[in-house]
């Protein structure tokens, strides 16, 4: 029988709230498929600081590096606001991402079609659906540039972020967008400011050099601008979305409304080693945090892709898709979903409606 190591990883606010029903839904799998899947839960975020005076204790870090193959949930919240940048639970996703190497962040966008309703834009932008993936460079950019910090001047501050991209950089993660592109529709937007940032002027050399080893994908440059205008314009114009860290970040957030919630995108984060996080992108939503309002299917499409992505189940990862699409299809919804006429369920039993959908499946 396969075995497979999971560090589980909830952190804070809507965070463990989420993994527990991606975990229900990996338990399904692991009984469908006869595989083991062992989970190990770690401190991490603000939930480490309670309990550690550190948003990533060092145990935490050594067993995501023995461990390989991590489910995140979510860190950060009001209760931890005004600490030093260093000191806040926010640093432990950071430092994860660069210390095991996690350069590719792939943030899939699709419209479930029983959604758009959910989705702010009209049904005729909508016809044609939405299959955006944003690939998102992770470790680098103003992110982790230096210096960064504070300096007292005479009168007031001065703040400082430096953005960062070297050539080696932008190449790998061109090189992950078009080799993915190619199994998609085969085109790329490669996103920048290179009418005013130096990182972004190099990024567009790097990436059209990159494009010419493909010559079978469409590469088009835009504005970071005009691409979150472009977004809700024309999001069918879109397959790939390459970009920087901070775009990425944002646009990606943008992306998630589009298909209807936050709570729907989930995301990768790899590298060339075979150690991976998986998270959804939305944060620990303090607001409904407690509440049995968050909507788990985020963290259970990113234990999806754990599936496709780690372990080399992509069938898996279908059968998860399958169950989402059909649970939606009945009319259940949570909160953020939630439209007159629909089935208001909370995260919990949203969780159950898709696991036990998976059991159905051969
Ligand atoms: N990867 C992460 O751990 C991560 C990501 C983003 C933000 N954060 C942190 O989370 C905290 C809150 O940040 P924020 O409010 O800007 O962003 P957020 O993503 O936590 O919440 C934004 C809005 O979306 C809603 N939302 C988010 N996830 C949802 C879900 N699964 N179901 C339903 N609604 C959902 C929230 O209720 C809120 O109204 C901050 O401390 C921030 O730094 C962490
Ligand atoms: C919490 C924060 C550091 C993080 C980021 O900016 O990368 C989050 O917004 C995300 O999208 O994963
Ligand atoms: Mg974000």
């Amino acid at each position: 029988m396969a075995k497979y190591n999971i560090v589980l990883l909830p952190g804070d606010g809507i965070g463990p709230e989420v993994v527990k029903e991606a975990v229900k839904v990996l338990q399904v799998i692991g009984d469908k498929y006869t595989i083991s899947f062992n989970f190990t839960e770690a401190l991490v975020g603000g939930a480490a600081i309670e309990e550690t005076g550190d948003p990533l204790p060092k145990e935490t870090l050594e067993l995501c590096r023995t461990h390989k193959y991590i489910l995140f949930g979510a860190v950060g919240g009001p209760k931890w606001e005004d600490l030093p940048r260093d000191k806040r639970p926010e640093r432990a996703i950071l430092d994860l991402r660069k210390k095991l190497e996690l350069y590719a962040n792939l943030r899939p966008a699709y419209l479930f079609p029983s959604l758009a309703h959910s989705s702010p834009l009209k049904e005729e932008i909508l016809k044609n659906g939405i299959d955006i993936l944003v690939v998102r460079e992770l470790t680098g950019d103003i992110y982790f540039g230096e210096p960064r910090g504070r300096e007292a001047l005479e009168y007031g501050y001065k703040a400082i972020d430096t953005a960062v991209y070297t050539s080696r950089e932008i190449e790998r993660i061109a090189r992950k967008a078009f080799e993915i592109a190619k199994k998609r529709r085969k085109k790329v937007t490669s996103v920048d400011k290179a009418n005013v940032l130096e990182t972004s002027r190099l990024w567009r050399e790097v990436v059209t050099e990159v494009s010419k080893k493909y010559p079978q994908i469409e590469l088009n440059h835009q504005y970071v601008d005009n691409c979150s205008m472009q977004l809700i314009k024309n999001p069918r114009q879109f397959d790939v979305i390459l970009t920087g860290n901070m775009f990425g970040d944002i646009l990606s957030d943008e992306a998630s409304m589009l298909i209807g919630s936050i709570g729907l995108l989930p995301s990768a984060s790899l590298g060339e080693r075979d150690i991976a996080i998986y998270e959804p992108i939305h944060g620990s939503a303090p607001d409904i945090a407690g509440q049995k309002k968050a909507n788990p299917i985020a963290a259970i499409l990113s234990a999806g892709m754990m599936l496709k992505y780690s372990f080399d189940m992509p069938e898996a990862e279908e059968q998860i898709k399958k169950a989402v699409i059909s649970t939606l299809e009945e009319g259940y919804r949570t909160p953020d979903i939630l439209r007159e006429g629909d089935l208001p369920v909370d995260t919990e039993t949203m969780g159950s409606l898709i696991a036990e959908k998976i059991k159905t499946y051969k």
